[in-house]
């Protein structure tokens, strides 16, 4: 195994910590069963990525068994063999460089979008917010190989969404780093849930391309606390 350059090793250290906490939020938003999501997340600067052991169960993840892999999949530093996801994430890393994070899971609702091969429609304010357009589907590829990486980048590239719904899998999402990433399967989940629920009642229609515009612009741009007032405390 090629070792991994000394100046990255903090890095790499606090990514193995981070990328292994986040599990924990897959269990908590209730978007895995059993072993079936993973995380990961770019090492800024390096041609490596560091993710999730295969199969092993939640609770016995720690930062320890991480695998530190390079952008072609291959193992670099760690005693678990990697996610068997590990080349759909690596594919992604070389073919987006501003994505920082990818996760992957099989939560219910979304993937019932999936297995139907339908997206699902921008209908409500929470979605256009985050995925400021419809959850797009991806090509069905077998696990293994490019091809979930091939699918995921080919959808996602210059989309809105950060999540797409690869046919009869699963949701992948990407991010700025882990937590962005997880975030949107959060919220890929529960849009999924809305809608599915909305629909079973009757017709959904689309939110007018302008307020999806207008609701992606200020989620994106104004919501939450920004600027240096509240970086430095500043609570009025
Ligand atoms: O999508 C799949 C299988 O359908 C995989 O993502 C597994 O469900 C999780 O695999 P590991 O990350 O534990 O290898």
């Amino acid at each position: 195994m090629t070792a991994i350059p000394a100046h990255h090793a903090d890095t790499v250290a606090r990514l193995r910590r981070e990328v292994c906490a986040l599990h924990a939020e897959l269990i908590r938003w209730n978007l895995v069963t059993w072993t079936s999501g993973n995380i990961s997340a770019r090492v800024p600067g390096a041609d490596l990525m560091v993710i999730k052991p295969s199969g092993v169960t939640y609770d016995d993840l720690t930062p320890e068994s991480m695998v530190v892999c390079d952008l072609h999949g291959t193992p670099v530093e760690g005693a678990h063999a990697p996610s068997s996801d590990t080349d759909a994430h690596a594919y992604v890393y070389r073919a987006m460089p501003e994505v920082g994070a990818v996760v992957h899971t099989h939560s219910t609702y979304a993937t019932a979008w999936a297995a139907r091969g339908e997206p699902i429609p921008c209908a409500i304010t929470a979605m256009a917010d985050e995925f400021g357009a419809d959850i797009p589907v991806g090509p069905f590829a077998l696990i293994g190989g490019d091809d979930i990486g091939k699918g995921i980048a080919a959808t996602l590239a210059g989309h809105r969404s950060p999540a797409v719904l690869m046919r009869g899998h699963g949701v992948f999402t990407i991010g700025r780093d882990a937590k962005a990433a997880v975030k949107a399967a959060v919220m890929c989940e529960d849009v999924a849930r809305t809608v599915h629920l909305a629909r079973e009642h009757g017709p959904v229609d689309r939110l007018p391309q302008h307020h999806i515009d207008a609701l992606y612009d200020r989620y994106q741009n104004v919501y939450g606390q920004r600027g240096p007032r509240q970086e430095e405390g500043a609570d009025s």
